[in-house]
């Protein structure tokens, strides 16, 4: 479903060495690959490429198929994308913005009680769907988000440090719906620096280092704590 092909990024002015370096990697639906790495090793870099934010210098990023560079909405459509802190209006409450969000994505038109049931299968309290935005916190922005994806019947999901900055009771909740989307057949990308949850999230877990995958490891083959010292001992030292 995700698929990049010796993908590869060169910022200009940065003749060193590329942000990413013939990236290869292959996401089918119902896996979730958890992409850690230093800061600055090349993951949201990867992202923004599957989102067609940036042009790949060569190399493909495919979505079921479709090159985001060459057909980006075609692409698009397939796609679903979750930030670090999810754009929302914070005028308009979170049942508002979800049928914002879906109208404007081109889908069909959903009644109210469709619109409440997405939200409610994202983890939203009922009564929260019908308050302003402004006054949610970001594990509730984040459930909208995820009933956006829902509405739109993404068939992949891209996340960005989706749960930096949540409780852990509520990072906790946001991976069980990652987990539970992936069940459902989502091909899942997510970039993390937490690796308890790229441990309880992942199918796979991968690990950048300076534009390059540098290791891959099965969640079954790793324990927390091997995927730990695994990862510290690839950096420490060693710059990004
Ligand atoms: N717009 C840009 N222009 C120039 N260089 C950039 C740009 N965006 C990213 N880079 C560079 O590309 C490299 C990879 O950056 P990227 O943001 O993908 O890293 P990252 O792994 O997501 O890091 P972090 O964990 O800090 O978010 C870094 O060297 C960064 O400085």
């Amino acid at each position: 479903m995700l698929e990049a092909r010796e993908l590869t990024k060169r910022y200009e002015g940065k003749a060193d060495r590329p942000a990413l370096d013939r990236l290869n990697l292959h996401i089918p639906g119902g896996e979730a690959f958890c992409l850690l790495g230093p800061n600055g090793a090349g993951k949201t870099t990867t992202v923004n490429l599957f989102l067609n934010f940036i042009a790949p210098t060569s190399g493909q990023a495919l979505v079921g198929g479709v090159d985001s560079a060459r057909e980006p909405l075609e692409a698009r459509r397939r796609l679903a994308y979750i930030p670090e802190t999810v754009m929302l209006y914070g005028a308009l409450s979170g049942l508002e913005n979800l049928e914002y969000f879906t109208e404007i994505s081109g889908g069909r038109r959903l009644v109210r009680a469709e619109l409440l049931a997405l939200l409610g299968e994202a983890g939203l309290a009922e009564e929260a769907a019908f308050r302003r935005v402004s006054g949610y916190s970001k594990g509730m922005r984040q459930k909208v988000g995820v009933a956006v994806a829902l509405a739109r019947r993404a068939q992949a999901l891209l996340l960005d440090e989706p749960t930096s900055g949540l409780d852990p009771l509520a990072a906790n909740e946001f991976a069980a719906l990652v987990e539970k989307l992936r069940k459902q057949g989502m091909a899942i990308l997510m970039v993390t620096h937490d690796l308890f949850l790229a441990k309880q999230c992942g199918t796979r877990i991968g690990v950048m280092q300076a534009g390059r995958l540098v290791s891959v490891f099965g969640a079954d083959d790793v324990d927390h704590l091997g995927l730990e010292r695994a990862y510290l001992e690839q950096f420490r030292g060693a710059a990004a």
